[in-house]
């Protein structure tokens, strides 16, 4: 299945819920819960450190560190699901990653909340390619300020979906992933993302 543009103002959200065949899909899924060294990490609010809802990993090519709220990733390298799946990605996008962010949901109490993907070692207009496994969720988009009057959607992002944000969405929109009292399986999603930084850092 191909991506499908969303009809949304100032924003390029694609999405294709059949990226992944959902035996691939379940099979990705375990093999990141068994082999990726997840972390439970502290996140600065308001000056605050608070624990983050859910837990992470960072990989990519060993220059592209990241920095967001405080905290400065290094990258774990890229594991051979991780390097297959950023190709897979790449294939589907025609954009080039160097670098995922791991997110794991554990119950319907983890959540992320609303934010853009606007930190300038991300670039202007970046590419974010993101792919959902384990349980459904409830993805929202939501106009940022100065962003023409829009009503806030909810995409349903299956096991197995691509996610593509680009062009203006990062300045434009914001997105959360919010908690839901459903009772639900875990969920595991990966944003791709290509950090432009990393040029200077080589000098
Ligand atoms: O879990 C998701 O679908 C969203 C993750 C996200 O927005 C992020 O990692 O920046
Ligand atoms: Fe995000």
């Amino acid at each position: 299945m191909p991506l499908t543009l969303l009809p949304l103002p100032d924003a390029e959200v694609l999405l294709d819920p059949h990226f992944l065949p959902p035996r691939a899909a379940m099979e990705l899924l375990q093999e990141l819960l068994d082999t990726i060294p997840w972390r439970h990490e502290p996140i600065k609010m308001f000056g605050k450190e608070v624990m983050q809802p859910r837990l992470t990993s960072w990989h990519g090519d060993p220059n592209a560190r990241y920095r967001y709220s405080g905290l400065s990733l290094e990258p774990q390298p890229w594991t051979p699901a991780l390097q297959q799946l950023r190709q897979q990605v790449s294939h589907a996008t025609g954009a080039e990653f160097n670098s995922v962010l791991l997110n794991l949901y554990r119950t319907g109490q983890d959540s992320m909340g609303w934010h853009a993907d606007n930190e300038p070692d991300l670039g202007p207009c970046p590419v974010i390619a993101s792919v959902s496994l384990g349980a459904t969720r409830r993805f929202r988009l939501r106009p940022g300020a100065g962003t023409p009057l829009h009503a806030p959607l909810g995409l349903d992002l299956p096991p197995g979906s691509l996610l593509v944000m680009r062009g203006l969405t990062q300045q434009r929109w914001q997105h959360a992933l919010p908690k839901t009292s459903r009772p639900v399986e875990a969920r595991l999603n990966l944003t791709f993302r290509r950090i432009v930084e990393a040029k200077s850092q080589l000098r």
